[in-house]
């Protein structure tokens, strides 16, 4: 066995001031890999390297191989490979998809895809080493540059398997977090996902690092100390020690923007306006549904993840009262834990809610997969902040792309759900309705004398609840008011009798 082979990652040298000036984002990530990787510089002893050669149309992407995951990796012709643990055949496939889906996404595009069914992954490479084989195989004859793992690898997996593939083999967690880098937009954003992605990073550079100083030892006869280590196991210390600065760095910076976003929340959360927070699967239409509620123009995409920033939008309902609709982040089923965590101060937002607008996508032929995915989530997230869950209403999008039939199934499985489509606005009046009465539920109904100079309270009244009557007296209006109970306690003072 050539240890040499076993190094897809030559770190090289680069200089200490490298890291100094890069601020939050994923372009910085990409730098800090690159200076990495640099291929001119390194120990570059992949004997694979040769031998891809051979492979057509793949002489000008030999670079790439040596190079980690994300931006640098150009992720342009890849073939997928699954392994189908459990489930029906159908599901196995639907999940194939959403891979294919994911991969485009970050844009792939996608050649050829591979499932084995056996009982777990296989420890060593993920798929069973027969499997590998016809990996190669299909790779070779479709000349991808990369293979795309449906799961998370151990980096150990990721090695063995790109050593018999002998192409860059990533896995689903690096895909996901290839997206985010893409799509986050704002500096708190691009900050988390910059973090997600060296925590992710993290370990697999440590698992090469162990390879090469296995590699180092051998050639010294012994692990011979300090003047006889490899240079790339001093290297990667290094490295890895820059790495966790600049995350310590990066988790003070995004300290610091929650603490001007609490501001905010807490501002929102005085005016006792509810707040409705839309959450959802990825591409559900989650965008769609807040636009078509609130006229607003939010993002929305036929790509998955197209929002990552959460965007706060107001409307006003039939009777006059004002909500706030959030449009949140989209989940996935694996949503790595790295972007979990980094994304949980923004989905705080979820906690916080008064009401969840659970928006399904009505026309995924696995609907009750996708929300319980979801659910996940939102239960870890809500655990997390030792808080409750509040409360949700299922809303099933899309209904303008299914037959009846479908809609005869859907209704049979989630009865209490709001059926809407937001593209041709059907269902939308219902939905309101049912909101504007989750709404009232809390409501306490008042009779209050508003001074003429309280103007302000007026506006407000009918702003945050319904005024049912109001009079005009010497001295002010007698209003018969419903109002939230939060509010009601700020009326106290005016009650009559
Ligand atoms: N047929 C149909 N398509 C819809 C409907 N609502 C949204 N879409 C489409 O679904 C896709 C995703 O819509 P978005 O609103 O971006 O979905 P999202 O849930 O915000 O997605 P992410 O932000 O990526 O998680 C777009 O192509 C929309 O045009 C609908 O009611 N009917
Ligand atoms: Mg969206």
């Amino acid at each position: 066995m050539t240890e040499s082979a076993a190094t897809p990652f030559p770190l090289s040298a680069p200089d200490d001031d490298d890291f100094e000036s890069i601020d939050s984002g994923p372009d910085n990530v990409r730098d800090i890999l690159h200076d990495l990787t640099d291929p001119t510089t390194g120990e570059l002893q992949l004997s694979e390297r040769a031998s891809l050669q051979r492979v057509a149309g793949l002489s000008t992407e030999l670079a790439d191989i040596t190079e980690v995951e994300y931006r640098q990796l150009r992720l342009e012709r890849v073939v997928l490979v699954g392994v189908w643990t459990e489930g029906s055949a159908a599901q196995a496939r639907a999940n194939m998809a959403e891979l294919a889906a994911l991969a485009e996404t970050a844009g792939s595009q996608v050649l050829d895809a591979l499932i084995q069914r056996r009982s777990r992954p296989d420890s060593a490479t993920y798929i069973g080493s027969g499997k590998a084989d016809e990996l190669r195989e299909a790779v070779l004859a479709t000349g991808a540059d990369t293979v795309i793992c449906d799961g998370e690898l151990t980096p150990a997996q990721l090695t063995a398997l790109e050593k018999i593939v002998k192409v860059k083999v990533i896995d689903r967690t690096a895909l996901i977090l290839d997206i985010f880098a893409q799509h986050a937009t704002s500096r708190e954003g691009k900050a988390q996902v910059s973090l997600a992605q060296m925590e992710y990073m993290l370990p697999r550079l440590r698992g090469w690092g162990e390879s090469m100083s296995r590699q180092a030892g051998g050639r010294a006869g012994s692990n011979g100390g300090v003047g006889l280590r490899g240079p790339g196991e001093t290297k990667i210390e290094t490295d890895r020690r820059r790495i966790r600065e600049r995350m310590a760095k990066l988790r003070r910076e995004i300290r610091e923007m929650k603490k001007s976003r609490t501001v905010m929340r807490a501002a929102r959360e005085r005016t006792g306006i509810p707040r409705l927070t839309v959450v959802g699967y990825t591409n559900a239409g989650k965008s769609s549904l807040v636009n078509a509620m609130t006229g607003a123009g939010v993002l929305v995409q036929n790509a998955l993840f197209a929002t990552l920033d959460p965007t706060t939008r107001r409307a006003t309902l039939d009777d006059g009262r004002a909500v706030v609709f959030t449009d949140t982040v989209g989940f996935v089923r694996h949503l790595p834990t790295q972007l979990v965590e980094a994304f949980r101060s923004t989905l705080e937002e979820v906690v916080d809610a008064d009401l969840l607008l659970h928006v399904v996508d009505g026309s995924d032929p696995f609907p009750a997969e996708q929300i319980s995915a979801v659910r996940q989530v939102i239960g870890e997230v809500v655990a997390e902040e030792g808080a409750q869950p509040p409360p949700e209403l299922l809303v099933i999008n899309k209904i303008d792309a299914i037959d009846a039939t479908r809609m005869t199934e859907l209704r049979g499985a989630f009865g209490d759900a709001a059926y809407v489509s937001a593209r041709t606005g059907e269902g939308l009046p219902e939905l309101f309705e049912r909101i504007r009465e989750f709404i009232g539920r809390s409501d306490i109904e008042m009779t209050i004398d508003v001074p003429y100079t309280r103007g302000d309270l007026v506006s407000r009244l009918h702003e945050e609840g319904e005024v049912l009557s109001a009079e005009h007296t010497a001295d002010g209006t007698t209003m018969r008011v419903r109002v939230p109970a939060a509010f009601a306690g700020a009326l106290a003072d005016l009650e009559v009798g």
